[in-house]
């Protein structure tokens, strides 16, 4: 089974970017512009929760579909890859806040 990694899936959507293919759905995002980019975001976004409602494998489907309008939204952005990892990357080892909280089971 052939599989591609995100940082393939980025690579993919920038070379999109900065190398437009007439007809190329990607390419066509770009043109379309931000707003465009943001609305496909939004609604693949729900459609991962109505996937997750529904089966593993629209979940699978849908989460794959967001991934890559993500990966379409961080190049039109200027965000690399490695800002996302750098970001997850400061929270590995932080201790999940909700322990600190009084009223996370009712006790304000
Ligand atoms: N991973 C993807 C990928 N995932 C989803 N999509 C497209 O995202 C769209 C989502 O479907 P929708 O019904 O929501 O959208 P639509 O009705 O087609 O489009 P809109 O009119 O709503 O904008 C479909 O057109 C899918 O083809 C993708 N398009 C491209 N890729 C990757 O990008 C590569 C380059 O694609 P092109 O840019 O098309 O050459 C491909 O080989 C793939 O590896």
């Amino acid at each position: 089974m052939t599989k591609q990694t995100l940082e393939e899936l980025y690579d993919l959507a920038y070379q999109r970017h900065v190398q437009p293919i007439p007809g190329a759905y990607t390419s066509y995002l770009y043109a379309q512009g931000q707003d465009k980019i943001l609305k496909k975001v939004g609604e693949e976004a729900t459609e991962v929760i109505l996937g997750a409602k529904n089966n593993r494998e629209e979940l699978i489907y849908e989460t794959a579909d967001l991934f890559f309008h993500l990966m379409v939204l961080l190049v039109s952005t200027g965000v690399s890859l490695a800002e996302i990892e750098a970001e997850l990357g400061a929270r590995v080892g932080q201790q999940s806040r909700l322990h600190e909280r009084q009223d996370w089971r009712g006790e304000a």
